[in-house]
């Protein structure tokens, strides 16, 4: 009689060291001896726990804080500001600076001092959209412009 198909997502292993078979759930690689009776389900990667970034920060004359170690009061407008963060985020793409330089040069934020580098850290720590658009970048990658009561900033994920 031919053995029952094991439900979806497991597979059927041999221990080398009792000899008795034992399952192996193909998502979470836990395994188990008892024959699993439904399918194995596949976990969704919540992403990882803290990411490490840079970031160039463009205040403006609305930012929470209008002010920086560059200029003590910030007039320019939003518009202006979003206008020069696309500029340096197109010198970057097309390799005519890096990012470390332009956020030295031109980033409102304290961080500029360290290129940008803001360092490893978790969820909860930073603005909703700075967080959100910072974990769904890929190591490399950098963002398109993404707007925080700080201002507007492009983040490139280094780690
Ligand atoms: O928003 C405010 O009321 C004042 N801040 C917050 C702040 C001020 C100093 C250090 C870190 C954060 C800023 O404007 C700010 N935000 C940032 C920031 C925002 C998002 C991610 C990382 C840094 N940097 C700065 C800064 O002056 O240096």
């Amino acid at each position: 009689m031919a053995e029952e198909e094991l439900p979806s997502g497991w597979e059927k292993r041999l221990s080398r060291s009792t000899g008795q078979h034992y399952y192996l759930n193909v998502y979470t690689k836990e395994s188990q001896w008892d024959r699993p009776d439904k399918p194995a389900e596949p976990v969704s990667s919540s992403g990882p726990d803290q990411v490490q970034c840079s970031h160039l920060l463009v205040k403006h004359s609305k930012s929470r804080r209008p002010s920086s170690w560059r200029e003590e009061e910030i007039y320019r407008t939003k518009e202006e500001a979003l206008d020069l963060v696309k500029s340096y985020r197109e010198q970057i793409v097309c390799g005519r600076a890096s990012f470390a330089e332009l956020a030295q040069k031109y980033s409102d934020c304290s961080s500029a001092r360290r290129g940008g580098d803001l360092g490893p850290f978790g969820r909860g720590t930073m603005q909703r959209p700075f967080e959100q658009a910072a974990f769904a970048l890929k190591v490399g990658e950098l963002s398109e412009p993404v707007t925080t009561d700080s201002g507007i900033h492009i983040i490139l994920r280094t780690a």
